[in-house]
This record gives C-alpha cells, structure tokens and sequence, in this order.
C-alpha cells in the first residue's frame, strides 16, 4: 500500500508558464525518498503541489488515510510572534485534538531530545535559526504523521541536531511512516534515503535506489554526487 501517490501531468504558477511536467512518485511504509535536483529544477514546486498550494495543478495527489496524517516541515521556520514554545506545542495538541496526557511526556521528551527544555516558555522568535527548525521539527513529531514532507533540513541544524532529526525520523519509520525529503546535501541523501528522485528542468531524469541510478549513468560504484552530475550532463 502507498501513503502517498502523486501525479503531476503538470503544474505551475500561471496559466501561461508550465513549471513542473510528468512527475510522478509513490512513497510506501518505511520508505524514505530523496528528491533531488540543481537550484530551480522544480523540487519545491512539486512540493507545493502535493500539498495542494498551487494556483496551476492538472494531476493527482492521493494520501492514504486521514489529510491530518501528514506533516510539513519547511526550511525557513514559521512561527507564531507570540506564542512561547510551549505554546506551540499546546497548540499543535490542540488542533490536533491529541490528548494532555499523550501529548504531555511525547512534548516533555522531544524537547529534551532537542535540548529545548530550558527554554520551553521563551518565545522562539528569539531562537537561532536553527533552534527555530528544531521547534518545527518537534511540532511534526507530535502530530505522529504517516507521512513527512521535509525541505532541506541540513542546513540550519548542527551536527549533533541532524543526528536526532534522523534517529528520531528512522523511529518513526520504523513504524511504518514515510518521508519525502528535498535536500541538496548529496552525501548525507546517499547514506540516509531508501531511493531517490532527480529532478531537472521540471521534469524527473532518474529515478530508483542507488544501485539503479548507478545503473542508469553507468557508475557501477559512483556516489550519488558523481551519479548526479553525470545524469545532469547528459539531460
Ligand atoms: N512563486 C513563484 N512564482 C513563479 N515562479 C516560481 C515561483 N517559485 C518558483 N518559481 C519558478 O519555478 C522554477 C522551479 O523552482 P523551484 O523553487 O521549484 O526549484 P527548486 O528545485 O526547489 O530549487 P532550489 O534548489 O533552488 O530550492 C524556477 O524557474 C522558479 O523561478
């Protein structure tokens, strides 16, 4: 069973410019899928389409379950002015109707996972960039999703906070979530995603796990960055 099937025969911004074209991708229980590709190749664009927020779309996205089963985590951080962190919390248990003493000890430990606890009733706009994410992060781990969406989430977070990101991503898959993660840091894709999808252009060039891009540019044992520039060059 998919979680999350997308279609996109293609999609923009405006009637006149076509942005994206032909692209499809699935994302199954377990999986986590790297959408890849140069500045402008239309990553986020895609991304915007499966969550419904551009004005052009002729395709499909289909969620399996509940709309509420999947979490966003964009790269720049969005948050309330005045709402301490704790609040933000409180407020994503709210609208998601999760219950006080779920949501309780699940805030309790991701906050000291991230090392936030100390800082639980500041506002986050005094945060760092990369504490901001942490809270965003945080925020899609409560709501316990059956699919995440994350764009680049590499480069605000430090070492230490991309290492919890990504045990704490592998727990949830372990469960059975799936990710779809846009990133341009290639050797990390290459050590974390089950698959890959690159882009280029608005359209899809290459697409399976490592062994089968290796297979399409002929790199028996490129890595992904080699893989990548060479699928570029010939596109
Ligand atoms: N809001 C917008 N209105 C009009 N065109 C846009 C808009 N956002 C992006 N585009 C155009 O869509 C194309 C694809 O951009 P997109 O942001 O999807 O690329 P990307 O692969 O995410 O790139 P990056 O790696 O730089 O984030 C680009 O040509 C860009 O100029």
């Amino acid at each position: 069973m998919d979680l999350l099937t997308v279609d996109i025969k293609h999609a923009g911004y405006s009637d006149n410019t076509e942005v994206i074209k032909n692209v499809t991708l699935s994302l199954k229980p377990g999986e986590l899928v790297g959408l890849i590709g140069p500045n402008g190749a239309g990553k986020s664009t895609t991304i915007k389409g499966i969550m419904g927020l551009l004005p052009v779309m002729d395709g499909k996205v289909e969620f399996a379950g509940a709309r509420k089963n999947f979490a966003y985590i964009p790269e720049q951080p969005v948050l309330y002015e005045g709402l301490t962190l704790w609040e933000h919390l409180e407020l994503a248990a709210a609208a998601y109707e999760i219950e006080r003493k779920v949501f309780v000890p699940k805030a309790e430990e991701l906050l000291k996972l991230f090392r936030l606890t100390e800082v639980k009733h500041h506002l986050p706009g005094s945060f760092s960039k990369g504490m901001q994410q942490k809270v965003m992060l945080i925020v899609s781990f409560l709501l316990e999703p059956s699919v995440f969406v994350v764009d680049e989430p590499f480069v605000g977070l430090d070492p230490r906070g991309t290492k919890d990101f990504l045990a704490y991503l592998n727990q949830a898959r372990a469960k059975g979530a799936g990710v779809l993660m846009c990133t341009h840091i290639l050797d990390t894709a290459e050590r974390i995603c089950s698959s890959f999808v690159l882009m280029n252009a608005g359209g899809v060039i290459a697409r399976g796990d490592l062994a089968e891009i290796r297979e399409q540019c002929q790199l028996p044992k490129g890595s992904l960055l080699e893989c990548f520039d060479k699928l570029l060059e010939n596109s």
